[in-house]
Order: structure tokens, then sequence, then C-alpha cells
């Protein structure tokens, strides 16, 4: 019997596993994909250059994966961001410096005002248990949008509102409690911290791509880590867990399931889950994101004076970023369709989403931008052990009826994810401060376990 076993080797699993293993317990970690990293995921555009596809950005609040990082001995380097952004609305792309765009003082005083009264709200929560406030149950039944129809007068106010939203949780305000907004702003250390480059959430990006820190933890595991290993089964009682996988059946003291909660339903717990836990996983639901990188030769928007930054209300794409190697060469830009715009892609053909992505592109950055030398396309939510992202959020009511359960153990089960996170939830730093709670708690109850039995 081993002492532990991991499910799923995405960033929360694997630092969890680290952490274990460098306590000198036994662990094994089970993962369903053929490779790790989970949400982070590279793509070569070029001799020794990569991209990202899935989460890639970490800020100076982000201390635990930066550290982890160093640690593997990948280096950061900061986002391409010189140069002005671009806004698309009403069929015209402006541009502007800064974090949000200033062409329509009054929509912007109203976005202002409401961010003032947002994060005033969000000092109120607390992150241990957000749902815990008497006040909670009335800001859970609540959407977004309606509290954005309540406290918001412009329609352009409004509408950079539900950009930000969406660029942010890669959901619609409908779909959202504001208690679940207010959780994520508090979370986020603010809500220009999320939304910000310098100082903020998209500052930094990693050399060689952020999955590359999860490779390196992976290849310190060796053998311990088995791909292509999907979890179907966990059998658990007093006497300890047996974990049934494609290939594998593994008996151990306990399991750390490091997998966003709204997949728990696709592995049979035997007992089942308290009633609480089986509901949360039902209740939560994940975002949806799309992302194209267009590879050009170089990055011509800098010569145009532009950051390769837009943010847009117009057309599926919501947003695009700079995201060229660190020598800028090739050129990639990184475009967005989230929520609504990802789901409208969806329905189409992939010969006319690619066309649609190009001719968002082109509106942005000019003729140049339609012919790209590669265009990548990941739909998360299309992904059999993803579903959905960048995180799984509870709809409305969800965090008062379920919130408490979800870092609540089962008696030898433990659980991870960035969804778990109180600080940076849902983001990589957020995934790699589950993975250590998690490994702590694990880390506790054999310790406990060896005493009593010694
Ligand atoms: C498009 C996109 C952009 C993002 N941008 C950012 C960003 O810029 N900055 C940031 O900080 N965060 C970002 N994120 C979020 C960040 O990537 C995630 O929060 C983080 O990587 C989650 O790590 P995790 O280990 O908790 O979960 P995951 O990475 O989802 O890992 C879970 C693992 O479990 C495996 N698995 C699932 N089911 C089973 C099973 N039954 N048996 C065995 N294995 C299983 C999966 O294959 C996966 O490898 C983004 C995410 C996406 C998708």
């Amino acid at each position: 019997m081993t002492d532990a076993v991991v499910v799923g080797a995405g960033l929360s699993g694997l630092v969890c596993a680290r952490r274990l293993a460098g306590a000198g317990v036994d662990v094994e970690v089970l993962e369903a994909r053929d490779r790790v990293g989970g949400r982070t995921l590279n793509q070569a555009i070029g001799p020794g250059q990569v991209t990202e596809l899935g989460g890639q950005w970490a800020g100076p609040q982000h201390t635990a994966v930066r550290r982890l990082a160093a640690e593997v001995g990948v280096e950061t380097f900061p986002t391409h961001i010189a140069g002005r952004h671009l806004y698309h609305h009403a069929g015209r792309a402006t541009r502007y410096r800064g974090d949000v765009p200033a062409r329509m003082p009054l929509g912007l005083g109203d976005f202002r005002l409401a961010q003032a009264r947002l994060e005033r709200l969000a000092r109120r929560i607390d992150l241990d248990d957000p749902a815990g406030a008497p006040w909670a149950r009335r800001y859970d039944e609540m959407t977004v949008e309606t509290w954005m129809r309540r406290h918001m007068r412009t329609r352009s106010g409004r509408s950079l509102m539900r950009l930000t939203i969406k660029a942010v949780l890669a959901v619609e305000p409908r779909e959202i409690s504001l208690l679940g907004w207010l959780f994520y702003i508090a979370s986020g250390g603010g809500l220009d911290s999320l939304i910000r480059t310098d100082g903020g959430y998209q500052q930094d990006r990693f050399v060689g791509g952020s999955q590359e820190i999860a490779l390196r933890m992976a290849a310190d595991l060796g053998q311990r880590l088995r791909l292509a290993t999907p979890v179907r089964r966990i059998e658990h009682g007093r006497d300890g867990v047996r974990v049934h996988a494609d290939g594998a059946v593994v008996d151990a003291r306990s399991v750390v399931v490091a997998i966003p909660p709204h997949l728990h339903p696709t592995i049979e717990f035997a007992p089942g889950l308290p009633a609480v836990r089986n509901q949360l996983a039902t209740a939560m639901s994940a975002g949806m994101v799309t992302k194209f990188v267009a590879v050009y030769p170089e990055p011509f928007w800098r010569e145009a004076g532009l950051s390769g930054h837009a943010t847009s209300t117009e057309g599926p794409i919501s947003m695009t970023f700079d995201n060229s190697p660190p020598d800028g060469s090739p050129g990639a830009l990184v475009a967005f369709a989230l929520a609504d715009g990802a789901r409208a892609l969806e329905a189409m053909s992939p010969a006319d989403r690619r066309g649609v992505v190009l001719d968002a592109l082109v509106a942005l950055y000019g003729d140049r931008a339609s012919t790209p030398q590669q265009l990548h396309e990941q739909c998360w939510a299309r992904e059999q052990w993803t579903r959905g992202c960048y995180v799984g959020y509870f709809g409305p009511g969800g965090w008062t009826s379920f919130g408490s359960a979800l870092r609540r153990p089962v008696g030898r089960i433990v659980w991870a994810g960035a969804e778990t996170a109180t600080h940076g939830h849902g983001s990589m730093d957020g995934a790699v401060t589950a993975g250590e709670r998690a490994a702590e708690e694990a880390l506790a109850a054999l310790r406990l376990e060896a005493g009593v039995r010694a």
C-alpha cells in the first residue's frame, strides 16, 4: 500500500505530489491525459519558440507560482504592453493608454463608480468563508447583470463592466452571482489588480511557456507519475482507499483529488459522497474560453505604435494581447473568445470560425493581420478532461448552499485544484497554494494515523 495517490497532474496535483514526496511520503500521481500541465499548455511556434494556449500570465502578487517557477528554474519576462491599446466599440477602434479606455467620459465615470462600490463590498468578504456573513445570501441571490442594471446608469459603462467580467472570468454577468464576483475581486486583490498588466495579473509570462513549470515538476517525479491513466472509481473507507484507473489499481492511505469540481461526477465514489458534496459538483459550472494564437513573421503592430492589446465589445473576439516570445520573434497575437462569444464561434464550421477571427484581427490591426503563418485554436470546453475554463464558478445561490463544503475533506479524500484556493482563486497561483494546502492536510492525516498505529 502506498501513502497517497494524487488524481490529476495539473499544477495543483503536481505541487501536492512534490510536497508529499519532499516530506518522504510514497506518492503516485495518476493523470488522464498523455501530458501534464492541465490548463497550462505550450504551443510550439518556431524552432525553440513557444506561446501558450492555456494559463500564461502571473502578476507580482502571484508569489507562490513565481517561487515555484524559480525553484524549477523557469524565469519570467514582462508581457509586451508598450504602445497604445485599442478599444473597439460601436463600430470604431480607438487608441488609448492606461487600463481602461478613456474615450467615453460618462461610461468610464459610471464604470469607475461601480468599481469603487464593488471593491468596497469586496473588502467585507471573508476569503475563507465568503458565504458566512449574514448579508451573503442577499448578494448570492442576485446576478451581476441585475446588480449592474440597478447600479450603473450608462450603457457604455455596463458594456465595459460586462467586458471586464468576461475577460476576468469568461462568464456573462447573468451567469454569476454578485457574491461570486465579489469573492473573485477580493481573492484577486481588487479589480485593478485583476485587469492590469503593469502591477496586475497580466504583468509577466514564463520563459519557455507556463507549461514548462509542470513539465519540470513531472520530470522530478519520474516513475511516480502515470500518464494516460484516467481515474474512474475511488473506493474509500476506514482502512484506506482503492483508486481504480484505466490500467491501474492503487491502494493507498489517502487520495488527493486535484481536478476541477465540475469533473468530480466523472469519478464514481464508493461509498457515495455526502449529499452537499455531490450537489456542489453539479452546481459548479465552468466558464467558456476559446483562445486563438495568430503567428506572423514579426510583431508588425509594434511598428504602428500599438501594444497588441485590444478590448472589443463587437463580435466574438473580446480581447487580444501581444503573445510573442521574449525576443519578439516570431510575432504572435492571442485573441480570446469569451462566454457567449466562444459559444457563437462553436456553432460555426472551423473554416468560418477562422474567417471570423481573422476579420476581427484585421478590424483591429489592418490587412497584415489577414495572413498569419499559423493560426492555433484551443477551445477548452471541448476538452474531455477540462470541459470549461478559466475556472469553475458557482451560479446564483451556489456559494451559500455549497461553499462550505469546497475544501472540507471527506474521510481519506482531500480536495485540491485552483477552485479550492482562497487567494488567487482560479489562477495558476491559486492552483499552487491549493496543492500546498492539500499536501499539508494529507500529511497531517498520515502523521496522525502513523501516530495511532505506533
Ligand atoms: C485559456 C486559459 C487562460 C488562463 N489564463 C490564466 C492566466 O493567464 N494566469 C493564471 O494564473 N491562470 C490562468 N488560467 C487558469 C489556470 O491555468 C488554472 O487555474 C490552473 O492551471 C489550474 O490548475 P489545476 O491543477 O487546479 O487544474 P488543471 O490544470 O485543470 O489540472 C487538472 C488535471 O486533472 C486531470 N484529470 C481530469 N480528470 C481526471 C481523472 N478522472 N483522472 C486523472 N486525471 C484527471 C486533467 O487532465 C488535468 O491535467 C487560464 C486558464 C485557461 C484555460
